[in-house]
């Protein structure tokens, strides 16, 4: 059967577990480690599609809980899917909405069969299964789908990860069986398993015997440690094919990109850039900038010096602060502009440091202009 996702590796890095890659899917070639920029509501928030473009974005995200709820999956059917919806002819990458569910929803009800949560936008009474959810997915028409899941909090005890795990192997399994468009849309597994490691090793060796394109590690960056993070992700990297695209779901920030990469991670998704953007927060080499402040009312430096962005060549930190200052909506455009280029250029950056093969050189470099104290 012919597969819509291929990955292919290209480099391992000598020093860590760093790989470059290269994913080819139905709408273009996206070169790995990769950052996705998150497009909730079928866009990134303040950016048009050929914005997202002429800064090398290949591949967004958007959302299966979101857009069954509004506008409905059918409309977006009928638009010719979310690529015709939003007219993007880059890749899309849908989540299957399980981590919405708990994160946004109200009156969440979990069983075996699926679960059942009321709308937050109106009260509405919904349930997803794993068919259902494939049914919207399918709908929706991204490129790379995911699994339904179910997201353990953190922290859990042993005995509701242990359920929860062989819960989301179900339906997993039930997701691929359903699956309406095998041969245009990749199906990814998305191990769980908490903070217990033994049952991390048993959801990836389960996952992979239903033999999925690819490979999401979910269940992090839900509030644990970031040491704990790091460890647990350590751990689980090594037991996922070498041939399969590895994603980090909801990570991250710079430097979680770059100790995701360390262990083995080719692709990312965070909210971050642009959730930060729209407080007037921008992310620079020398990190962190809040717009705000008083200390740029008279600075006529870009955001960033060393940003070849088109607001850093073309606008100055006084100009961008008195704009979010005065709640003019370019003010978050340019901001987020600037911080989902940031991203995409840190992960080129980071590409281009593993084939060279000086990233842990390059790592300590960025940290230490960051301004992370390296541990
Ligand atoms: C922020 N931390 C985090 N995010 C997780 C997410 C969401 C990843 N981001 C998806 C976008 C969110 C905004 C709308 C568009 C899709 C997770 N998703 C799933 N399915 N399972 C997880 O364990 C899972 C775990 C996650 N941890």
């Amino acid at each position: 059967m012919a597969q819509p996702i291929r990955f292919e590796l290209l480099r391992r890095d000598g020093h860590s577990q760093a790989r470059r890659g290269r994913l080819t899917t139905p709408h273009g070639v996206i070169e790995t480690p990769v950052f996705m920029p998150v497009g909730t509501q079928a866009t990134v928030k303040t950016m048009a599609p050929w914005e997202l473009k002429e800064i090398g974005a290949g591949i967004i995200l958007s959302n299966t809980y979101h857009l069954h709820l509004r506008p409905g999956e059918q409309l977006i059917d009928r638009a010719g899917g979310l690529h015709g919806f939003m007219n993007w002819d880059g890749a899309v990458l849908t989540d299957s909405g399980g981590f919405q569910v708990f994160s946004l929803a109200d009156l969440r009800k979990i069983t075996d069969d699926g679960v059942s949560f009321r709308s937050h936008l109106d009260g509405s009474s919904h349930s997803f299964t794993p068919e259902s959810v494939m049914a919207i997915e399918n709908a929706l028409g991204a490129d790379i789908i995911m699994a339904f899941d179910e997201c353990p909090p953190y922290p859990a005890t042993r005995a509701y990860v242990e359920t929860s795990l062989r819960r989301t192997v179900d339906w997993a399994q039930r997701c691929k069986a359903s699956h309406q468009r095998p041969e245009e849309q990749g199906l990814f597994g998305i191990v769980q398993g908490g903070e217990f490691l033994d049952l991390r090793k048993e959801a990836a060796l389960r996952l992979i015997d239903l033999d999925f394109p690819g490979y999401a590690i979910g269940g992090l960056s839900v509030g644990e440690p970031k040491p704990l993070m790091y460890d647990i992700l350590a751990y689980t990297t090594p037991w996922l094919p070498v041939d399969k695209p590895r994603y980090l779901m909801g990570v991250g920030s710079p430097d979680d990109l770059f100790e995701g990469v360390e262990r083995g991670v080719d692709m990312f998704d965070c909210v971050l850039p642009t959730r930060i953007a729209r407080n007037g927060t921008v992310l620079t080499s020398e990190g962190k900038r809040v717009m705000k402040n008083a200390r740029y009312s008279d600075d006529f430096l870009p955001l960033d010096p060393d940003c070849d962005c088109r607001v850093c060549k073309t606008f100055s930190r006084a100009y961008i602060r008195h704009l979010i200052k005065a709640d003019e909506v370019l003010g978050i455009r340019l901001t987020s502009y600037h911080n989902v280029y940031f991203m995409l250029d840190l992960m080129k950056r980071i590409r281009q440091s593993i084939e060279a093969d000086r990233f842990l050189g390059y790592k300590q470099e960025f940290y230490e202009r960051y301004g992370y104290n390296e541990k």
